[in-house]
């Protein structure tokens, strides 16, 4: 049976998305959009979906029999409605990050989930898919550099919109940090804090940029992450663990070393699209085969919500400057 996916939100990632389903992905096709903008919902049918059916009213879309399973890709803050319906109506869900802006949007996503009573959600957290990541984690796993003890991260992007606000460092940019440090390291954040560098020229009236994020967790280790979404050269992940025993580094994207003109060099990419075309490939694979045989395995609710939390204290900390605590609940049977 070939998975009828209906999207809500047709604009940068959602037309990616659409795009891999129709033309990279088996085992699914797009039978319905929708966009607050028609224009974005009429421009992803008229690219890549031309059967597909364009709604006027997402939550049509939900219900809608032509719709097996829905992918949501629209602004942040809209996602917990959205999700919320298609547990209701008992399919299941591919969310873009962030699950929802606040703990407490994720948490009413979380007790939905759990009182429908089968995992329906999963969030595009997608670096645990990338083969970099998975690398690393599996030489933390391997004990070769010894019990991991300082983490230093950058995660820059060469520009931001108008509307991308301060907070968004933390809960649109820095999320994704949250998410796959804490799956790398199996270990919860406890505490968190903000500083400010000297502000980049670069960057909108605003908008505070750079920002340094420090986070502790709970056996310890401490790790920093550079936000610097204006940096203007590239868009540059990084991740260096400093370990008992050795060091280890996040793989460089490949790329050709080129000599050429009294220079040795070797290009750095501009977009998230192609960084991490990959692992989007294989996370939203994963969901279409996870949804047909009936089981899903990517990143669930509670690893949204567990982000969320983390998010909220770095949030709280950006307007007190105060080292902020952390604390989680455990994690109910449903999540084990
Ligand atoms: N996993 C990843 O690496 C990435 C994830 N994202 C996430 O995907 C989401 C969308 O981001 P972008 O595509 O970059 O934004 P975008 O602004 O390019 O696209 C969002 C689309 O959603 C539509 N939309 C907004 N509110 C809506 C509503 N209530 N109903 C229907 N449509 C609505 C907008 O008109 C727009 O077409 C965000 O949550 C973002 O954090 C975005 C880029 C990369
Ligand atoms: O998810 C993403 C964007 O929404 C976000 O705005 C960027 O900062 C991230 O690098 C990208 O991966």
């Amino acid at each position: 049976m070939t998975l009828k996916l209906g999207v809500i939100g047709a604009g940068a990632i959602g037309q990616d998305h659409i795009r891999r389903c129709m033309q990279t992905l088996s085992g699914s096709r797009i039978t319905a959009v929708n966009d607050i903008n028609p224009d974005n919902a009429g421009s992803a049918v008229a690219r890549y979906a031309a059967d597909a059916r364009i709604f006027d009213d997402p939550h049509a879309l939900i219900r809608s029999d032509d719709v097996d399973a829905v992918i949501v890709t629209s602004w942040g803050a809209t996602h917990e409605a959205f999700v919320l319906a298609t547990i209701a109506a008992g399919k299941p869900v591919f969310c873009e990050k962030p699950l929802a802006t606040t703990a407490e949007a994720c948490r009413r996503i979380v007790e939905a989930e759990m009182k429908h009573g089968r995992r329906l959600v999963q969030v595009g957290f997608m670096r645990p898919y990338d083969a970099g990541y998975r690398a690393l984690k599996a030489t933390l796993d391997s004990g070769r550099i010894g019990e991991p003890l300082m983490l230093h991260c950058a995660h820059r992007n060469p520009r931001v919109g108008k509307n991308y606000t301060t907070d968004m460092a933390i809960t649109d940019t820095l999320i994704h940090e949250l998410h796959v440090l804490r799956w790398m390291l199996d270990d919860d954040y406890v505490s968190a804090q903000v500083l400010y560098p000297r502000k980049s020229g670069k960057a909108l009236e605003h908008l505070r940029d750079p920002q340094i994020v420090l986070l502790e967790t709970a056996r310890g280790t401490r790790i920093d992450v550079e936000i610097f979404v204006n940096c203007q050269y590239g868009y540059d992940v990084q991740c260096e663990v400093i370990g008992e025993l050795g060091i280890a580094r996040l793989p460089e994207p490949s790329a050709v070393p080129l000599r050429s003109e009294a220079a040795r060099s070797e290009a750095i990419l501009m977009d998230w699209k192609e960084r991490f075309i990959g692992a989007y490939d294989v996370e939203l694979q994963d969901f279409i085969d996870g949804v047909r045989a009936g089981v899903l395995r990517g990143p669930d609710a509670w690893s949204g919500y567990c982000a969320a939390v983390a998010a909220d204290a770095c949030v709280a900390a950006q307007t007190s400057g105060a080292v902020t605590p952390i604390s989680l609940p455990a994690a109910p049977a449903f999540y084990r």
